[in-house]
């Protein structure tokens, strides 16, 4: 792109006559290349090398991890994604893809010039990647867009700290804003309430409809990770916008890692419970994942699924995900367009709405 100088000042204008380009990152957690045991290794040793992840002494946690976690892990998670691979790839990268292109073209029908790309914290294709991708493409404001609806440092704290470190070695720094959370939006909530009727609908009820976020240590709680209550205060609208009374529905925690304490009460244990309780069916909706992964097809429809039916339950339905619903996209559109008030991203360009207002000018005054 040439740079031209303005005949009446001396601020450069870009010779397309394009008001500055403007992004959406929309960022994930990030994946393996592939459900091998070297390529989940190399994403794991990414990912739990994140001090935002785990947060134990440094030295002694890379002992831990090189040393034993990197050696027997990865080829137990490889066969894990395995089972949930498709022709295409990983789930959790195609669906975030998707709705990546998905926003693109929404927003383009609601008149926004808006440029979106996906990136992910770990692996492939990284934040730094995407963000100097959109630098030399000329984009000066870019809107930071989390996948995750509720606020944790170990997800949403660690994908900013990988902006920072970006923007640290930049000069000319474009203009960045960042979305913290939307697990209390209304059209988040209003997405999630009506992906859960219409599977009722088609499916039947359950006894229980079990809740059951990604969990977390319950250290970062005490700490003042606002993780856990903003979990809570989903569940708690979602329940709202149901109509389900307290013993409808359950909060449970998946995912633990290691040996500390995580946030309780842990989903498979739970079911158990339930199954040897004589709960007949139970339906689990993940509020936490926006796309379908690992940690909701594999753990979640698979062994959490087999838990229960081994302990004495009946029926096991998992709710997928919001992945491409038009909800969950018409959603997303109206946090991006919140987010991004006071940026110039109309599709007619600046200079072609200038030069319309003049014309229109000059039409009155001929006719005055
Ligand atoms: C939804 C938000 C997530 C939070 C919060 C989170 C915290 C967290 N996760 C681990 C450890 C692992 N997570 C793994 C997979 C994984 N985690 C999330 C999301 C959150 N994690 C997603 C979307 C996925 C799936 C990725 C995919 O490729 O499909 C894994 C890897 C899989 C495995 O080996 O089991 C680990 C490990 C910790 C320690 C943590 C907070 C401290
Ligand atoms: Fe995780
Ligand atoms: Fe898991």
């Amino acid at each position: 792109m040439t740079l031209l100088t303005s005949p009446f000042s001396q601020e450069p204008t870009f010779s397309h006559g394009q008001s500055p380009r403007t992004a959406v990152l929309y960022c994930n957690l990030g994946t393996p290349d592939e459900p091998t045991t070297p390529a989940v290794r190399r994403f794991l040793a990414e990912f739990l090398g994140d001090p935002r992840v785990v947060e134990i002494p440094r030295l002694l946690w890379l002992m831990i991890l090189h040393g034993i976690i990197l050696r027997i892990r990865p080829a137990k998670s490889a066969a894990k994604y395995a089972t949930v691979w498709l022709p295409e790839g990983s789930p959790l990268k195609i669906w975030t893809e998707k709705q990546a292109k998905m926003l693109q073209g929404w927003l383009a029908q609601r008149g926004h010039d808006v440029q979106v790309r996906y990136a992910m914290r770990y692996g492939r294709t990284s934040i730094a990647s995407q963000l100097d991708a959109l630098k030399a493409a000329g984009t000066t404001r870019i809107l930071i867009l989390p996948a995750y609806p509720q606020y944790s440092a170990t997800t949403t704290a660690s994908l900013f700290d990988a902006v920072y470190l970006w923007a640290s070695k930049v000069r000319n720094l474009p203009e960045l804003r960042f979305i913290n959370h939307y697990h209390d939006d209304p059209r988040y909530i209003a997405a999630l309430a009506a992906s859960v009727q219409r599977y009722w609908q088609n499916n039947g009820r359950p006894n229980v409809l079990v809740m059951s976020f990604h969990g977390v240590p319950e250290r970062t709680l005490h700490l003042g990770d606002p993780y856990h209550c903003e979990c809570f205060k989903t569940a708690r609208l979602l329940a709202e916008h149901l109509g389900l009374s307290k013993d409808q529905f359950k909060v449970t925690f998946q995912s633990r890692l290691g040996r500390a304490k995580w946030l309780e009460p842990y989903t498979e244990p739970t079911l158990i419970d339930m199954g040897k309780a004589g709960v007949k069916r139970v339906d689990v909706v993940c509020p936490a994942f926006t796309s379908d992964c690992l940690e909701t097809l594999e753990e979640i429809n698979q062994e959490a699924r087999e838990a229960f039916l081994h302990a004495g339950g009946q029926e096991f339905h998992y709710i997928a995900c919001l992945n491409d619903d038009p909800a969950w996209i018409t959603a997303l559109c109206d946090i991006t367009q919140q987010h991004l008030q006071g940026w110039p991203t109309q599709t007619v360009p600046n200079d072609a709405r200038l030069a319309a207002s003049k014309a229109a000018a000059l039409a009155q005054g001929a006719k005055q």
